[in-house]
C-alpha cells in the first residue's frame, strides 16, 4: 500500500505560492503545500489537502481542483516514504493571510522563474504539464532521494 500524500498549488496572476520545507521529508527544497492524509480518522484526500494547506501556509483554499496523481517508487528503502501516491491540486481562490509555519517558509514565485534547482528533480518534468492546464498521472522512479531514474506522464481526461 502506498503512502497517500497531498500537494496543493495556490495560483494568482502568473505566480505560484511555494514553500521552503524546513524539516522532515524534502527538507531544504521548495515545494507546494501538503502532507499525509489522516485516513485512519476518516479524513478524505481533499480534506487532507485543505488542512495541510492551512497548517503550512495560513491560507484557506476554496474549490481545489485535482490536476494529477503522482506515483513514486524508491529503490532505496525510504521507510514509509518508499512507495508514494501524491494527489496534486490547484486553486486560484483562497482566503486568509500567508504565515510562515514551523514546517514551511512561503514565497510567491513567477511561473517563469521557478527554482527547479532547489526542488525535487521530478518537478521540472511535471510542473510545466500542470501549468499548461493538463490533467495527468505520472509514474516516477528514484534510486535514492537525489536520483530520478525514470518518469512517465500520461494525460487523462478526468479523475472520476
Ligand atoms: N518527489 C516529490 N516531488 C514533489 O514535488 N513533492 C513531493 C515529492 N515527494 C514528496 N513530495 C511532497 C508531498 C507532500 O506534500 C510532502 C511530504 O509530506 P510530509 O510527509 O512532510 O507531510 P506531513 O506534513 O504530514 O509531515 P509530518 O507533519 O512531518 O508528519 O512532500
Amino acid at each position: 500500500m502506498p503512502l497517500i500524500l497531498t500537494l496543493v498549488f495556490v495560483l494568482r496572476e502568473g505566480q505560484v505560492l511555494l514553500g521552503l520545507k524546513k524539516r522532515g521529508f524534502g527538507q531544504g527544497l521548495w515545494n507546494g503545500f501538503g502532507g499525509k492524509v489522516n485516513l485512519a480518522d476518516g479524513e478524505t484526500i481533499i480534506q487532507g489537502a485543505v488542512r495541510e494547506l492551512q497548517e503550512e501556509s495560513g491560507l484557506i483554499g476554496n474549490n481545489l481542483e485535482k490536476v494529477a496523481i503522482l506515483n513514486f517508487q524508491f529503490e532505496k528503502d525510504m521507510g514509509k516514504y518508499t512507495d508514494l501516491e501524491i494527489h496534486v491540486f490547484k486553486t486560484s481562490t483562497f482566503e486568509g493571510e500567508i504565515i510562515e509555519s514551523e514546517e514551511m517558509l512561503p514565497k510567491w514565485y513567477n511561473i517563469s522563474d521557478i527554482p527547479y534547482k532547489e526542488m525535487w528533480p521530478d518537478d521540472a518534468i511535471w510542473y510545466p504539464v500542470m501549468f499548461a492546464g493538463k490533467l495527468f498521472t505520472a509514474d516516477i522512479k528514484f534510486s535514492d532521494e537525489k536520483t530520478m531514474i525514470s518518469h512517465k506522464i500520461t494525460e487523462v481526461l478526468s479523475f472520476e
